[in-house]
């Protein structure tokens, strides 16, 4: 393999979206457009998110483009382009590499996204980068900013199956759904159907869930200066989710992350229209709390009436 053989290998032959104008093979890749476009990148390095030891090559490019696509989905966009960076060890092989590349095409082919670039270089880690685009309506993207007192905070899908799922894979533990766990860590599927269902609805907050709803919820009140009360018996998990420990079902759903579910606020008025497009969209969602006048941004936790403070506890790098 060399980098024009690994190139020639992974190109797609034939491109989706109609605003492209040139996908891969000049120095750039050229698209048109006249909506607003929005624009992320997210870095995955081997041992650091993701490992050989839990995850077949697939399962890695899926994953990391789904947790891209998670981030489009969270500022309400349709999801469009992709490009790929990747820093590669001497000893993977080009089958590998394609496998990773089949598991971003699985998933890209559900959303017609097209692959129209990227980089290949040599390094001692395996590193991958993607920067994701889509599209959005003219200002509806959904900012973390967008949270009010009197909003109703929800989740969608069940929060902890990813960890879960990461650490029966580590542990190589038996338990009841092992499969179901294992696949929602390996397989996840961000909330594009909901994000963009919800464009009718004039304000939105939301906030995908990459780090643990501890961490988003504060980035949350922060970007909004605003109190949220999370109420932890309404956090919604899976029905066998109860046969893990206390603390780790307390520690996996708050801040185990990568459950690519979205955390947002709305009125309390167009709540109800939120639920039918969540039953249209089949998204399961719950109200888990609700948004409060802040003297101090913060977030709070109620258990059976008590209530304490969540600090942010998920991953963070550089600590
Ligand atoms: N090294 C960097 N240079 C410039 N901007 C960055 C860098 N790292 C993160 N950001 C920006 O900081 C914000 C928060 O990033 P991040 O915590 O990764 O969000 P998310 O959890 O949604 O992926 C984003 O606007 C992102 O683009
Ligand atoms: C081998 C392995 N170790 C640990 C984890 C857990 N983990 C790694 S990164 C991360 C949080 C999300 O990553 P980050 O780079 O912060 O993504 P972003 O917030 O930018 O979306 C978690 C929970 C994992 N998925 N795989
Ligand atoms: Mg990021
Ligand atoms: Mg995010
Ligand atoms: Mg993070």
């Amino acid at each position: 393999m060399d980098e024009f053989s690994f190139i020639n290998a992974i190109k797609p032959n034939t491109y989706n979206q109609p605003a492209l104008i040139k996908g891969i093979g000049d120095d750039a890749a050229v698209f048109r457009s006249t909506s607003d476009i929005v624009t992320t990148v997210d870095t995955f390095v081997e041992d650091i998110h993701f490992s050989l030891e839990t995850m077949a090559p697939f399962h890695i490019g899926y994953r990391i483009l789904a947790a891209n696509i998670s981030d489009l989905a969270a500022m309400g966009a349709e999801p469009a382009f992709y490009l790929v960076s990747m820093c590669i060890p001497k000893k993977w092989k080009q089958s590998a590499l394609e496998e990773i590349y089949q598991g971003m095409h699985e998933l890209a082919s559900m959303y017609q996204m097209d692959l129209i670039g990227g980089d290949t270089v040599s390094s001692e880690r395996l590193m991958i980068s993607i920067t994701a685009m889509g599209y959005v309506p003219e200002n509806k993207a959904r900012y973390r900013s967008h949270a009010e007192p009197n909003d109703i905070v929800f989740a969608t899908g069940t929060l902890g199956d990813s960890r879960a799922g990461l650490e029966i894979l580590l542990q190589g533990q038996e338990c009841k759904d092992k499969d179901y766990y294992i696949e929602r860590h390996r397989l996840p599927n961000p909330r594009v159907a909901l994000a963009s269902g919800l464009c009718e609805i004039d304000r939105v907050a939301l906030n995908d869930i990459s780090d643990g709803i501890s961490s988003e919820a504060n980035e949350i009140a922060e970007a909004s200066n605003v109190e949220l009360t999370i109420i932890e018996e309404k956090i919604p998990v899976s029905n066998s989710f109860q046969q893990f420990s206390k603390e780790q079902q307390y520690d996996w759903k708050l801040s185990g992350g990568e459950d690519f579910e979205l955390l947002g606020t709305v009125s309390e008025v167009h709540w109800p229209r939120v639920q039918e497009i969540a039953v249209q969209t089949d998204t399961p969602i719950q109200q888990i709390g609700y948004v409060r006048e802040a003297e101090e941004p913060c977030v709070l936790i109620q258990t059976h009436g008590e209530t304490k403070k969540l600090m942010k506890s998920g991953y963070t790098h550089l600590k």
